[in-house]
C-alpha cells in the first residue's frame, strides 16, 4: 500500500507540492469569498499536518464516509493510504468551497474554469478538424487512430499539466500494448454491451466520445454505458455536465466530421444506445476490488469494460508498488467483466510490463512510471 509519508516520494509530492499549486489555481480561478478561501487554506494545512475528521453529520454522505474511513478517523492524514487520502482531499475541497452546502456556491464545480477553457481552446478546434482526415481511412486504421486518441487524451489531464513534460507520443511510449487482443475480443463479442469508465473531461472525454461513436456506429457495441463521476473530482474528472458540454462542442463544430459525431451521440442518447450513468463509488477512496454489489451487478454481463486513466488503473490493480512484471490479469481478475485499461503512466503503480521492457526503462534513468510519457493498453479476459 502506497502512503504519503515518505518525503521525496511521488505520493508525498502530490500532497506537499502539487496540492498547494492546485489550491492556488482553484482560488485564483473563481472569486470565492473569505470563508471559502479560509476553508481551502485550512484543508491544505490539515492534509499535511492535521488529523482526519469525517464530513459533517449533516452531510448527505456522512454515514458512507464513516464506513469508508473506519479505523482512520482521528489519525494523521499521513497514516492514510495514498489512494484514500487523495480521494478524501477532493471530497473535503468540495466542502471548503461550499459545493454541498445550501447557498450560492452549491453545485458550482471548482474546476469548471479549467475544464471550460480547455474545451473551448484552439487545441480542441485543431483536434476536431483533424477528425475529417480519419473519415477516409480503412475501418481498422480509423479504429486504431481513435483508440490512440482516447489513450493519449489521458495525458492531457489538468492535474498532470502542473508538472507535465511536453512532447507527443510515439509507438515506443507504449510499454504494454494489447490493442490487438482488445480489438479481437470486441469483434468476438460484436454487438454486446460495452462499459466505458471515463476519466478526465475536455481533451480526454472528447476522443472517448468519438471512440464511443465509432464503436456504436460500426456495430462493435450494441449499447454503451458511459460512467462518469457524481461530483467534481481530481480536478478534471468528467461529470454529466462535462459530457453534455463535450457533445455540444462536437455537435456545433465547424468540421462536418465532428458535427456528425455530435449528432450521432445525441441520437444515441435519445435512443438509449448510449447511456450515461454514475454511482457514488466512482468517488470512493477504495480499489475496485471493493465495489458494492449493486455496481458489480451493473457491470456484470457486459462484453467489456474499458477503464480510462491513471486513477482508474490504480483502483483496478490495487494502489501498490507491484513488481512491474506482475500479471495484469491476476491483479485485474476481480473485475466483474473482461476489462481493458487505457492509461498513461502518471503514478508509481504499473503491472503487466515485460521484463526486458522494465530493464530498458529502468536503464533510461527517467521517472518512466510518473512522467506521463508512457502508456499501457492492457486487457484481462478472465471472465
Ligand atoms: O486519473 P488521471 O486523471 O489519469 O490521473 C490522476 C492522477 O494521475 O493525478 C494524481 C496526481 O495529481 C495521481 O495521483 C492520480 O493518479
Amino acid at each position: 500500500m502506497i502512503r504519503i509519508d515518505a518525503p521525496g516520494s511521488f505520493a508525498w509530492g502530490v500532497f506537499h507540492e502539487r496540492h498547494p499549486k492546485l489550491v492556488q489555481q482553484v482560488l485564483d480561478a473563481l472569486p470565492y469569498g473569505p470563508a471559502e478561501r479560509a476553508a481551502v487554506e485550512r484543508l491544505l494545512a490539515d492534509s499535511t499536518t492535521g488529523v482526519l475528521e469525517p464530513p459533517a453529520e449533516s452531510d448527505h454522505d456522512h454515514a458512507q464516509w464513516l464506513e469508508w474511513g473506519a479505523g482512520l478517523w482521528g489519525r494523521p492524514w499521513s497514516e492514510a493510504p495514498f489512494l484514500w487520502a487523495e480521494s478524501y482531499f477532493y471530497r473535503r475541497l468540495l466542502d471548503a468551497i461550499g459545493y454541498f452546502r445550501p447557498g450560492a456556491w452549491q453545485g458550482v464545480d471548482p474546476f469548471a474554469p479549467f475544464k471550460s477553457a480547455e474545451l473551448a481552446g484552439a487545441a480542441v478546434d485543431e483536434e476536431l478538424a483533424a477528425l475529417s482526415e480519419l473519415d477516409g481511412l480503412p475501418t481498422m486504421r480509423r479504429a486504431d487512430a481513435l483508440l490512440s486518441s482516447a489513450l493519449w487524451g489521458n495525458r492531457a489531464d489538468l492535474s498532470f499539466q502542473i508538472t507535465a513534460e511536453a512532447g507527443g507520443p510515439t509507438a515506443s511510449d507504449l510499454v504494454a500494448d494489447e490493442r490487438a487482443i482488445l480489438w479481437s475480443e470486441l469483434e468476438r463479442t460484436r454487438g454486446g454491451r460495452i462499459c466505458v469508465v471515463a476519466d478526465n473531461a475536455g481533451r480526454e472525454l472528447l476522443p472517448d466520445l468519438v471512440l464511443i461513436d465509432h464503436l456504436l456506429s460500426g456495430g462493435l457495441a450494441g449499447r454503451i454505458v458511459l460512467y462518469v463521476k457524481p461530483q467534481p473530482y481530481f480536478v478534471s474528472d468528467a461529470t454529466m455536465t462535462d459530457v453534455l458540454a463535450s457533445v455540444e462542442r462536437l455537435r456545433t463544430a465547424p468540421s462536418e466530421a465532428a458535427a456528425a459525431v455530435g449528432r450521432r451521440l445525441w441520437h444515441a442518447m435519445n435512443s438509449g444506445a448510449l447511456v450515461v450513468r454514475t454511482h457514488p463509488f466512482f468517488c470512493a477512496p477504495l480499489p475496485y476490488h471493493d465495489m458494492p454489489a449493486d455496481l458489480r451487478a451493473e457491470f456484470t454481463g457486459a462484453a467489456m469494460a474499458i477503464l480510462k486513466g491513471d486513477l482508474n488503473y490504480r483502483r483496478l490493480v490495487g494502489d501498490q508498488l507491484w513488481p512491474p512484471t506482475t500479471s495484469f490479469t491476476e491483479t485485474a481478475g476481480h473485475f466483474p467483466t473482461p476489462v481493458a485499461a487505457l492509461r498513461t503512466l502518471k503514478s508509481d503503480v504499473v503491472v503487466g510490463v515485460a521484463p526486458d521492457t522494465v530493464t530498458h526503462l529502468d536503464s533510461t534513468g527517467t521517472p518512466w512510471r510518473t512522467s506521463g510519457r508512457h502508456a499501457v493498453v492492457q486487457v484481462a479476459l478472465h471472465r
